[in-house]
């Protein structure tokens, strides 16, 4: 596989006035192009962190972050983020909202009314896409939640990025809008050939998604595992109660257990009722 972002000893040291907190430490990973990889870990273990270093958003303190060998300097169209607030323009109508970033490029380089074309093309493609052809002239708060996250996702696609980087999308969203969410995501990810690099607190969205799960370890922020899905690039709801599936969200839950230090369900069941004899 070709490598499309190779993270090289990165390094993230935040001072605040309570003192230095190690977001990220010597993570090292390779990812390929097109390749759907997800980062999972208890909270604080840096994986927003990484994600906006990625996206040119955050500078490291030491180490690199390169795309097709070239080192990150900053934000560029080539990388868009879906954040888990859908940040669409409330004043701006949904076919509005999915030209803006193009809008902005034709501004900027001068291009020709027929890239315009093209480009309006492209924005009714997405639209239908996500399936939201009928909303085109809505506002974002005449929408559902799930409906925003899809002008969103549409938006950073408009584009054509390489490398699409979502932090916890659908966390604000419903279970059922989420399955939804996912199936259309992986259809996405089928359709445009991106690469992306996906941060959740669900493993089982996690897995999902993901052809690799990164698993993060916090205080210091560093890569602790990375697990291979075994599930078919094709995939389906009923994969989620096949065997395999069940077994690696069960590994996973327990290594992020683990990492966090915080303990077992069973540990802790122990000590409450050790506690419970000792007290009567
Ligand atoms: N701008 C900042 N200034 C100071 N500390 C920060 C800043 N951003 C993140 N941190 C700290 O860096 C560490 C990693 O944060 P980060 O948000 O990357 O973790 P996370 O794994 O995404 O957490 P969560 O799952 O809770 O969103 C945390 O201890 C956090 O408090």
């Amino acid at each position: 596989m070709t490598t499309k972002i190779q993270i090289s000893g990165a390094d993230k040291v935040f001072t605040t006035s309570k003192g230095e907190v190690h977001a990220l430490q010597q993570v090292d990973l390779d990812i390929g192009a097109n390749e759907f990889v997800t980062f999972v870990g208890a909270s604080g273990c840096g994986k927003s962190t990484l994600l906006r270093a990625i996206g040119g958003l955050e500078q490291l303190s030491s180490g690199s972050i390169k795309v097709d060998g070239k080192p990150i300097t900053g934000p560029g169209v080539d990388r868009a983020m879906v954040f888990q607030h859908y940040s669409l323009y409330p004043w701006l109508k949904v076919m509005e909202n999915i030209k803006f970033s193009r809008n902005l490029r034709v501004n900027r380089e001068n291009i020709t009314s027929a890239d315009v074309e093209r480009a309006s093309g492209r924005a009714d493609a997405l639209l239908g896409l996500m399936g939201l052809g009928h909303a085109a002239g809505a506002y974002p708060n005449q929408l559902s939640g799930g409906m925003q996250q899809r002008v969103a996702i549409a938006r950073a696609l408009m584009p054509r990025p390489d490398i699409l980087l979502m932090d916890e999308p659908f966390g604000a969203l419903d279970a059922q809008t989420r399955e939804v969410m996912h199936d259309l995501i992986r259809h996405v990810f089928k359709l445009e050939k991106a690469t992306i690099v996906f941060v959740t607190h669900d493993v089982e969205e996690a897995i999902y998604l993901g052809q690799r799960v990164v698993l993060m370890a916090p205080r210091p922020g560093r890569v602790d595992t990375i697990y291979d899905v075994p599930l078919p690039a094709d995939r389906n709801q009923e994969m989620k109660l096949a065997p395999e599936f069940l077994r690696l969200k069960r590994e996973i839950l327990d290594r992020i257990r683990e990492t966090s230090g915080m303990k077992t369900d069973l540990e802790l069941l122990e000590r409450l009722s050790r506690e419970a004899e000792e007290v009567q």
